[in-house]
C-alpha cells in the first residue's frame, strides 16, 4: 500500500465496534442461558477467531454481521472440540478462552499462528496452576500450542506483577469454576471490561482498590449488548485530526471507559483541541463523540497508572510525539515488547526510517519531536496497530510511503482505509 500526504480531513465517523467488548460478549454468552445478542459487533479477524472456537466448543452462534446471536448453554454447557482451537493472532482470545478451559471436565488443545506462538503464556500458567489446572505448553517453551486438561479448580487470590487484563480476565473467568472466591490483584488497574460485563450477566463482582473478586457458579443469563466504538480504533483518526493541516472530524459513539481513556488524557496535556459531546452510559460503559481539530502540540511524559489504560495506543501516540515541539518521554511500557510485535524496536526502526529523532529505552521510548518526517518503507511485521500507525503518519510525510503487509488491519479494524479516504478532502 502507498500512501501520499493529503491536504486535510473532514467529517464524521462511526468508529466499529470495541474489540474487548466484543470477545467478552460471545464468551459470556456462551457461559449464559438463553439468548444473548450482540449489536454493533467487530468483525475483525480476532473477534471472528473468538466466535470460531466457541462455535468448536458447541455453542450456536449465529453472525449477521450487523448483530450476533448466541444460544448460550450454561456454565456447564461447552462440548470437547473435536479439533485444535485455533486462536488466530488474537491474544485476548487466547488468554481469556484459557481460562475458561482450565474449569471444564474435557482437554483442549488450542494454537494460533506465529506471532501468538512467540507471546509469553506464562503469566497465565502460573495462575491457573496454582488454581489446579493442568497446561502444558507443548514446545516446552511458555507459549502456544497448549494443552489444557479441565480439572477441579480452587479459589485463589493472585497477586499479579503486570496491569494486564488479559490475565485478569483469564482468572476471573477460571474463578467461575472454582471452589470459593477468586481475587486478583494488580499493580495498576488494567481495562475493567469483564468486571462490568459479567455483573450485567449477573456474576458476583467486588472491586477495591485494584482488587477484584468474583464469586464461583453464578447463574449467568443471556444480555442484550451495544457494543460502544473502540477508542483504540478511534486513535489514529483523533491523531490524524490533530496532526493534519485544517482538519476537524467528529468521531462518534467511542467507549471512553475511564480504564481506556488515556489517550484523551495524554492529547489534551499535550495541548491538543479535543472535546466530548454526547457523554452517555450503555451497558455500564461510558460513551461520547470527541471532536478534533488540527493543533499545535507539546511534549509530554507518559509513565505509571496511564500506561494499561492508554497501551494499544502507543504506537500511534509515538506518531503524535514526533508532530509535537519538544520531547515526549515514555515509561513503564514494557509490556509493548510481547503484543503482535515488539512495539518498541518496530516503532523506533520506522519512525526512524521516516526520519523522526526517537530511540528506543527499556521501557519505552523517547521522541524529539518538531522533524519533518519524510516517505520510507514501512515493514509492519504484520502487526495491524504498526500498520495503521504509519497509515495516518504518511498522511503528513514529505514523500510517499510504502507500508508492507498492509492486510494485518483485518484484526481489528478491516474497513480502516474506507473510513479515512470518506474523511480525506482532495
Ligand atoms: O483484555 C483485553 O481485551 C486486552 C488487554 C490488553 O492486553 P494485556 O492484558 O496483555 O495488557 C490489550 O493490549 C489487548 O489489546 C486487549
Ligand atoms: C495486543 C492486542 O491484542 P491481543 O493481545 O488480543 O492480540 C492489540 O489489539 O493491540
Amino acid at each position: 500500500m502507498n500512501i501520499n500526504r493529503i491536504k486535510s480531513l473532514k467529517g464524521s465517523i462511526h468508529i466499529p465496534g470495541d474489540k474487548s467488548i466484543s470477545h467478552r460478549g460471545i464468551m459470556l454468552g456462551a457461559l449464559a442461558n438463553g439468548k444473548t445478542e450482540i449489536n454493533h459487533f467487530l468483525q475483525g479477524a480476532d473477534c471472528l477467531s473468538t466466535i470460531s472456537c466457541f462455535q468448536k466448543l458447541g455453542i450456536d452462534i449465529v453472525n449477521s454481521k450487523n448483530s450476533v446471536l448466541i444460544e448460550g448453554k450454561g456454565l456447564h454447557g461447552l462440548l470437547p472440540s473435536k479439533e485444535i482451537l485455533d486462536v488466530g493472532n488474537s491474544g485476548t482470545t487466547t488468554r481469556l478462552l484459557s481460562g475458561i478451559l482450565a474449569g471444564q471436565s474435557f482437554i483442549t488443545t488450542l494454537n494460533g499462528d506465529a506471532s501468538i506462538q512467540k507471546r509469553p503464556m506464562n503469566r497465565i500458567i502460573t495462575p491457573l496452576t496454582q488454581m489446579g489446572a493442568k497446561i502444558e505448553s507443548l514446545n516446552n517453551n511458555g507459549c502456544t500450542p497448549l494443552k489444557i486438561t479441565g480439572s477441579p479448580l480452587k479459589g485463589i487470590h493472585y497477586h499479579s506483577p503486570i496491569a494486564s487484563a488479559q490475565v485478569k480476565s483469564c482468572i476471573l473467568l477460571a474463578g467461575l469454576y472454582a471452589d470459593s472466591p477468586t481475587s486478583v490483584t494488580e499493580p495498576f488497574v488494567s481495562r475493567n471490561h469483564t468486571e462490568l460485563m459479567s455483573s450485567s450477566f449477573g456474576a458476583e463482582i467486588t472491586v477495591q482498590n485494584t482488587t477484584v473478586t468474583i464469586d464461583p457458579d453464578p447463574t449467568l443469563e443471556g444480555q442484550k449488548i451495544d457494543v460502544p466504538g473502540d477508542i483504540s480504533s478511534a486513535a489514529f483518526f483523533i491523531v490524524a485530526g490533530l496532526i493534519i493541516p485544517n482538519s476537524e472530524i467528529i468521531i462518534k459513539n467511542v467507549g471512553i471507559n475511564p480504564t481506556r481513556d488515556g489517550i484523551l488524557k495524554v492529547c489534551k496535556d499535550m495541548g491538543a483541541n479535543i472535546k466530548l459531546e454526547n457523554i452517555h452510559t450503555s451497558n455500564g460503559e461510558l460513551i461520547a463523540d470527541i471532536i478534533v481539530s488540527t493543533s499545535s502540540l507539546t511534549g509530554t511524559v507518559i509513565e505509571g497508572s496511564i500506561i494499561p489504560t492508554l497501551i494499544d495506543e502507543i504506537p500511534i501516540i509515538a506518531v503524535l510525539a514526533c508532530f509535537a515541539k519538544g520531547t515526549t518521554v515514555i515509561k513503564d511500557a514494557q509490556e509493548l515488547k510481547v503484543k503482535e510485535s515488539n512495539r518498541i524496536d518496530v516503532m523506533v526502526r520506522n519512525l526512524t526510517a521516516m526520519g523522526a529523532d526517537i530511540s528506543a529505552t527499556d521501557d519505552g521510548m523517547i521522541i524529539k519531536g518538531g522533524k519533518p518526517l519524510h516517505g520510507a518503507v514501512i515493514n509492519s511485521d504484520f502487526d495491524h496497530r504498526i500498520a495503521m500507525a504509519f497509515s495516518i503518519a504518511a498522511l503528513n510525510a514529505e514523500s510517499e510511503t510504502e507500508i508492507l503487509g498492509i492486510e494485518c488491519i483485518n484484526i481489528s479494524y478491516p474497513d480502516f482505509f474506507t473510513d479515512l479516504n470518506n474523511l480525506i478532502q482532495k
